[in-house]
């Protein structure tokens, strides 16, 4: 994947204005973001999402422009083809587990799926091990239940990139080390390029090919020392 991103944005909230500057072109399977809390770093991933509209500039994926200030171009989340994974995994409340997923593919309720959606919605409920609580709710599910349901709803259309937001923030540290090691092997099988935003040093460790460091806004190119450092501070 090539990643070529310069936007700028500026967040006003009452008298404070947060200003968001990124510029780097990432060329890797495995990015990662490393920063303080507050540095932007969700901010950047959903704007490239297109969950967020920067002011000025643009988001290329493989020479394909998603944004460009300039030629007007703003496509919306879902032409996007890019899976974006909530801190929180997001999960729609009041659909079970194979709903969840089914709706990965953004058929909507109105437009049910075709004979290949139903079967690629059950190959990853088997991939992980969801089979058994495809009919139970997000409340009915345990942390890695719910992240796995997660990932196979942001997998399940084939993104070309995955966006993921401290994917494993949410869970116990037993449960976090087994579903990096899941996510490690999946990403190698998958060959899905991926931009991971992170706080721990194991997954510094593990994803990061290449490191972006974000400090107040503006993104800095780091490497996998510095950004260790920088996370264990
Ligand atoms: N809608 C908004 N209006 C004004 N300011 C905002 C808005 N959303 C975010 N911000 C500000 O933008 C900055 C960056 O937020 P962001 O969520 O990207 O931080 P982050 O690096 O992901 O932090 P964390 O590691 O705590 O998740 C913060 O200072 C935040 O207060």
């Amino acid at each position: 994947m090539q990643l070529d991103v310069d936007i700028g944005k500026a967040l006003r909230s009452g008298p404070r204005v947060f200003q968001l500057r990124a510029r780097f072109c990432a060329q890797g399977q495995r990015v990662v973001v490393v920063g303080a809390s507050g540095a932007g770093k969700s901010l950047l991933l959903k704007a490239i999402a297109g969950l967020v509209r920067p002011d000025s500039g643009h988001v290329r994926v493989d020479g394909q422009a998603l944004f460009d200030a300039r030629l007007g171009i703003h496509l919306p989340p879902q032409a996007r083809n890019v899976a974006y994974l909530f801190q929180d995994y997001a999960l729609f409340p009041h659909l079970n587990v194979r709903q969840n997923i089914a709706f990965g593919l953004a058929r909507g309720w109105f437009n049910p799926g075709r004979r290949q959606d139903s079967e690629a919605v059950d190959y990853w409920l088997d991939a992980f091990h969801l089979r058994e609580v495809a009919h139970q709710a997000p409340h009915e599910l345990s942390g890695g239940q719910r992240q796995r349901t997660a990932l196979a709803r942001a997998l399940v259309a084939k993104p070309r990139a995955l966006l993921l937001d401290e994917p494993f923030a949410a869970l116990d540290p037993p449960l976090r080390v087994t579903l990096r090691a899941e996510l490690d092997a999946l990403q190698r099988r998958l060959q899905v390029p991926m931009v991971l935003i992170t706080h721990d040093p194991q997954d510094v460790e593990i994803f990061g090919e290449q490191v972006l460091h974000m400090r107040a806004g503006v993104v800095e190119p780091g490497d996998r020392g510095s950004a260790l450092q920088l996370v264990a501070a």
